[in-house]
């Protein structure tokens, strides 16, 4: 993923403390990329690890981070959180307890650990960690690479009142964020957590229809994703609803019409219904493992 930081979020006004970032993919790197901007007020350098020593290399002569590898160094992750007082958990879910345990003994006291993985509850990573540290969940989404996420965040028994605000500011220096109970993490996962892949879903099948009705490849994407990407600002700079600003395009008895009188009949309500309804089950599942 490219690290460009075209930053719009409002930067906070105290600076948010030492922060550590293990696993720095799609999503940390996205969370990476935002805090790295200048306008941010971070404490520097930010540690960051990843498994392999080639992922690593991505951020080498970077003077704002101190980079391990975890196969490299044995003790990378254990380095990393060393003096910070913020540790995002950027790994896949399945590996955020293994991860968590080995960290334990090296985390600062009254540090504040952020695990962004889908299902895994707090309860499961306070069970591993020292008591007085705060765990809170947070449901980012990959356009926090651009000052434009939408987070979710919800702190777990452990998490104080000034943690929770911690992490509010931490994430709102990468977009917006919605304080929720923890019930409701999964939710705000199949709703803006994926959300992002959703939409390019939606890209990719305009960009394919467009083709198919004569376009070329370059033609079609001009079309559909300058379209999307487009409309989707408009959205955002507007003060009118999508609906309002869907009865914009369509003329009474125009052709807009037609095509949406085609996409409604597919029952769009009740298939949104399922795919967010699967998505919950999938993070409950994941909460079960
Ligand atoms: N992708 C998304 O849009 C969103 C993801 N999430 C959550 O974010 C988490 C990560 O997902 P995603 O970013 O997509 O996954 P990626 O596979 O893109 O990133 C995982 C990262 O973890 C690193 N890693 C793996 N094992 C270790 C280890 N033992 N020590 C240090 N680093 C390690 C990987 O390094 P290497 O590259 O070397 O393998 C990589 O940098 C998941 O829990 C997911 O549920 C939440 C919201 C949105
Ligand atoms: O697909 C996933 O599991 C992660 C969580 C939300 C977005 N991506």
């Amino acid at each position: 993923m490219s690290q460009s930081t075209a930053h719009t979020a409002a930067a906070p006004q105290t600076s948010l403390p030492r922060t550590a970032i293990i696993g720095v993919g799609s999503m940390g790197g996205a969370i990476l990329a935002g805090l790295r901007d200048p306008a941010v007020r971070i404490e520097r350098p930010i540690a960051v690890t990843t498994h392999s020593a080639a992922s690593a290399a991505a951020f080498e002569g970077a003077g704002d981070l101190v980079v391990f590898a975890a196969e490299a160094t044995a003790d990378a992750n254990q380095r990393a959180v060393q003096g910070a007082g913020l540790v995002i958990l950027g790994v896949k879910p399945w590996a955020i307890i293994d991860v968590a345990r080995e960290i334990a003994d090296a985390l600062e006291p009254g540090a504040i650990v952020v695990s962004v993985a889908a299902g895994v509850p707090t309860r499961k990573i306070e069970e591993v960690l020292p008591e007085s540290v705060s765990v809170v969940r947070a449901m980012p989404n990959t356009p926090s690479l651009i000052g434009r996420g939408v987070t979710g965040i919800a702190g777990g028994v452990s998490a104080s009142a000034d943690a929770i605000a911690t992490v509010r500011r931490l994430f709102e220096t990468v977009g917006s964020v919605l304080v929720v109970t923890e019930e409701q993490i999964n939710a705000v996962g199949a709703v803006s957590g994926s959300g992002p892949a959703y939409l390019y879903l939606f890209a990719e099948e305009m960009t394919a229809a467009a083709i198919r009705l004569g376009f070329d490849r370059e033609q079609a994407s001009l079309l559909a994703q300058g379209t999307i990407a487009g409309a989707a600002e408009l959205m955002a700079r507007s003060d009118e609803d999508p609906t309002q600003l869907r009865r914009n395009v369509t003329s009474p008895k125009g052709t807009t019409e037609q095509a949406l009188n085609v996409l409604q009949a597919a029952g769009w309500a009740e298939l949104f219904d399922r795919a967010l309804a699967a998505n919950v089950r999938r993070s409950e599942e994941l909460a079960a493992e």
